[in-house]
């Protein structure tokens, strides 16, 4: 399969990439993860894993990828799936909300992240991951929004050992996500014109790469996602029955 390109407007999305002078921050927030290497400060406080949970105990898990760009819809079929095929719904998104809300010493850091459309350390994020993929009581995980950028992508390989069953990949034009995002309207601090074009270029630069690495494996499942919320789900319901039927249940547990 040809590598993913943006869908629609290939013209639009160069025009847009070309408004960034900056380079790709597919790996952000370097001063922040130098801080952290130096006083050991990752091993701290609300996110050290429990330590009687060994991350062997992830393999084993049944986990599916959720992956598009920002406003594509992921937060709202992974609710879906979640209800209707009994999977923990796992936002990095809002994993990264609730430790800002714990008032940790990451906070900020997660805040100002967020507030300038940048990705946040994958030392942190994988560990927010993997703490809440061990409390879960479920075995089976559709993980919202992650991973981001090749960083992530292998430090859930080489830390957590876990590797998706499939990718769900829903594939959405620019002006569309842009359009849900704007009228969005739940206050969020990254919802304004000026941040979503930093997202959108992040998801452009860092996490099509991903999608297409995945791709390359034959992993991916691409959904056309600018349909109403309930014909994408039939669609990603399909998916799922096709995968469950071709390899059963040794490899994906419905
Ligand atoms: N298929 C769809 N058609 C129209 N609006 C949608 C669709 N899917 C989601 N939305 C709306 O678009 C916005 C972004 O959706 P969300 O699921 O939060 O996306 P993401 O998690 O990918 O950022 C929300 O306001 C949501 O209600
Ligand atoms: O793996 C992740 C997922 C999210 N984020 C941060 O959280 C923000 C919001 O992500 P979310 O998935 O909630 O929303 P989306 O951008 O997909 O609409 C991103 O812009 C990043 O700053 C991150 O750093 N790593």
């Amino acid at each position: 399969m040809p590598p993913f390109t943006h869908r629609k407007d290939p013209v639009n999305l160069r025009a847009s990439i070309a408004l960034f002078s900056h380079p790709p921050q597919c790996n952000p927030c370097q001063d922040f993860m130098e801080t952290m290497a130096k006083d050991g400060a990752a091993q701290e406080a609300t996110v050290t894993p429990n330590k009687d949970v060994s991350e062997d105990n992830l393999k084993g898990y049944t986990v599916i990828y959720v992956l598009g760009g920002p406003g594509s819809g992921k937060s709202t079929q992974c609710a879906k799936i979640a209800t209707y095929f009994g999977f923990c719904h796992l936002s990095v998104g809002d994993l990264l909300e609730a430790e800002v809300e714990t008032r940790s010493e990451y906070g900020k850091m997660i805040e100002d992240c967020k507030k300038e459309g940048k990705l946040v350390p994958s030392d942190l994020v994988v560990k927010l991951l993997q703490q809440a993929m061990q409390r879960s009581q479920n075995k089976k995980f559709v993980i919202d929004g992650f991973p981001r950028n090749e960083e992530n992508r292998a430090a859930a390989e080489s830390f957590m050992k876990i590797e998706p069953d499939f990718v769900l990949f829903l594939d959405c034009s620019e002006e569309e996500m842009k359009r849900r995002l704007l009228n969005r309207n739940q206050g969020r601090v990254d919802d304004n014109i000026s941040t979503i074009q930093k997202r959108l270029k992040v998801y452009f630069e860092c996490t099509l790469p991903v999608i297409n690495y995945y791709s390359a494996e034959g992993n991916v499942r691409k959904i056309d996602a600018e349909r109403s919320p309930e014909e994408v789900f039939e669609a990603i319901k399909d998916v799922f029955f096709e995968l469950k039927e071709k390899h059963g249940e040794t490899r994906m547990t419905l």
